[in-house]
């Protein structure tokens, strides 16, 4: 189905990384500088999606009855950052096979790059504490051009980095966002069942194809290794 693409562009947070587990707790830590109190992690899951400003600014939502100044967003966005940065692969895996079927991929040849809305600076760090900074060709954070997902400007702007045709290209995600970038765009895509959507089922999306694990990414793609 995929064989004659060339390249495959990944989301990270809830496709390649269950991050949510340290985003939960740099929340939390941020909460808490401010005097609230904390969420749980299930809560936080269902915020993730939209980069750094706009999870800090729904927790600031659930945890007041009125409307925080930007002054405060700031503050709290800063807190945030700062612990974030510093516990970033804590609680942080890769889902299952990730590892496995991104190196098989690359292997068959397939050039492999990560289009995420979370911020740039975290990408590397992550990808380097995992082990698996060697497979991307390219990395596209959240706030490395003025658009993100689900524009589909950030995925279309990785094809002409690359001088990739959007046709040899496919988006794989977990979120609205990336289905619906990928369809501005142009571009067949690749839904995940086990992210996070905002409790929404991925397939009412409708991308080309919805997988339940990471291993099944692999077949529309003729490699096998990582099924199972
Ligand atoms: O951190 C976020 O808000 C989302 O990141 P993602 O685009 O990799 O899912
Ligand atoms: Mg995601």
């Amino acid at each position: 189905m995929f064989k004659h693409k060339e390249l495959i562009l990944f989301d990270f947070d809830g496709t390649l990384i269950d991050s949510a587990p340290d985003l939960a707790l740099a929340v939390n830590h941020m909460l808490e500088q401010l005097g609230r109190p904390p969420f749980e992690e299930t809560t936080v899951r269902g915020w993730v999606g939209n980069g750094a400003r706009t999870l800090v600014e729904r927790a600031l939502r659930a945890s007041s009855d009125t409307e925080d100044a930007a002054e405060t967003v700031d503050r709290a966005l800063a807190i945030f950052l700062e612990f974030y940065a510093g516990n970033l692969a804590v609680l942080t895996r890769p889902y299952p096979q990730v590892p496995e079927v991104l190196q098989q991929l690359h292997q068959e040849g397939y050039r492999l790059a990560i289009v995420t809305n979370k911020p740039y600076a975290f990408i590397e760090p992550i990808l380097h504490s995992l082990g698996m900074s060697e497979l991307f060709e390219y990395t596209l954070g959240g706030d490395s051009l003025p658009q993100r997902k689900p524009d589909p400007r950030p995925l279309l702007h990785v094809c002409e980095t690359l001088g990739v045709d959007k046709e040899r290209c496919v988006m794989v995600g977990d979120s609205k966002n990336d289905i619906l970038a990928a369809k501005a765009a142009g571009m067949d895509a690749i839904g995940l069942g086990y992210g996070y959507n905002y409790g929404e089922a991925i397939a009412s999306y409708t991308p080309n194809l919805v997988c339940d694990t990471f291993a099944e990414v692999a077949v529309p793609f003729g490699v096998s290794h990582g099924v199972g």
